[in-house]
């Protein structure tokens, strides 16, 4: 078996006196798709936030690609390879498609060469093309970020988060407010881009997840209750215990 692309021991986050995760040790190999799911208050977007570098953890290790990540500002994770799309939207809305995505670009690159040369600029324009290639957004390049439909605007937002070329791209909850149209189309993006990277993503659609996912990561008051693969997760007796009662359309 080859080594874990991430690797978190024992990690744990506290806010004050109140524990929001607390000893999760879990390790994440390539091209894998991983859902991370649980109820609310379970602890899922503090643990994204952790291995996303937003939020420091409070006990812990973490590596990626065996480098320990203690004290990386969040940053510079982009450049080790770790990105990330949010809960909310996250673009601009005033700007072209096309421009969302070379900003982000030009903002990963090393701020001494941006306005270099003409080159330079090209080669923003094509790392920001091939980036709305690879959500299929081609085609609504020019259009004003702020007309295109919402299942757009979040595969935009993965479009932002691949310029940095990720081997472990985040998903905060990417089908959220989506339709089954919308929903369906996102699952093949995600799809696709799992041939080529790990993911990793909250999400709330158990359906989606127990079709998406390799593995899933049930979470409950900020614990790691269980780890397996869809058919593990939903024979488990704690996880079913869990959701039982909930609204989370699980069954
Ligand atoms: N910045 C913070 N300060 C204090 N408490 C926090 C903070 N962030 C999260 N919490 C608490 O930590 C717990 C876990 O929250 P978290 O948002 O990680 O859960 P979640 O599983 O993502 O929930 P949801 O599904 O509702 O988004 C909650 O009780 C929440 O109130």
């Amino acid at each position: 078996m080859s080594a874990p692309l991430l690797a978190v021991e024992n990690i744990g986050r506290r806010f004050g006196g109140f524990v929001a995760l607390e000893g999760v040790t879990a390790s994440f190999a390539s091209n894998k798709v991983t859902a991370v799911i649980g109820p609310n208050g379970a602890g899922k977007s503090t643990f994204f936030n952790v291995l996303s570098g937003v939020l420091p953890p409070s006990t812990g290790t973490m590596r990626f690609k065996g480098r320990d990540l203690a004290g990386t500002p969040q940053h510079r994770f982009a450049h080790l390879g770790i990105a990330r799309s949010y809960q909310i939207t996250n673009i601009f809305p005033e700007l072209s498609v096309h421009e969302n995505v070379r900003v982000a670009a030009q903002a990963f690159r090393s701020r001494y060469d941006i306005w270099r040369d003409r080159a330079a600029l090209t080669e923003l324009d094509d790392k920001a093309a091939a980036a709305l290639a690879a959500v299929g957004l081609t085609h609504r390049g020019s259009a004003t970020a702020k007309f295109l439909a919402h299942g757009q605007q979040r595969a935009l937002e993965i479009a932002i988060a691949l310029v940095a070329d990720p081997e472990l791209l985040l998903l905060d909850e990417p089908t959220a407010g989506m339709g089954p149209e919308e929903t369906k189309e996102m699952i093949a993006l995600i799809e696709k881009l799992a041939a080529e990277r790990t993911i990793l993503l909250v999400e709330h659609k158990m359906k989606m997840i127990l079709g998406l996912s390799d593995r899933i990561l049930v979470l409950h008051h900020g614990r790691l209750i269980a780890d397996g693969n869809p058919q593990q997760i939903q024979s488990d007796p704690e996880v079913r215990r869990v959701y039982l009662g909930q609204n989370d359309g699980y069954a």
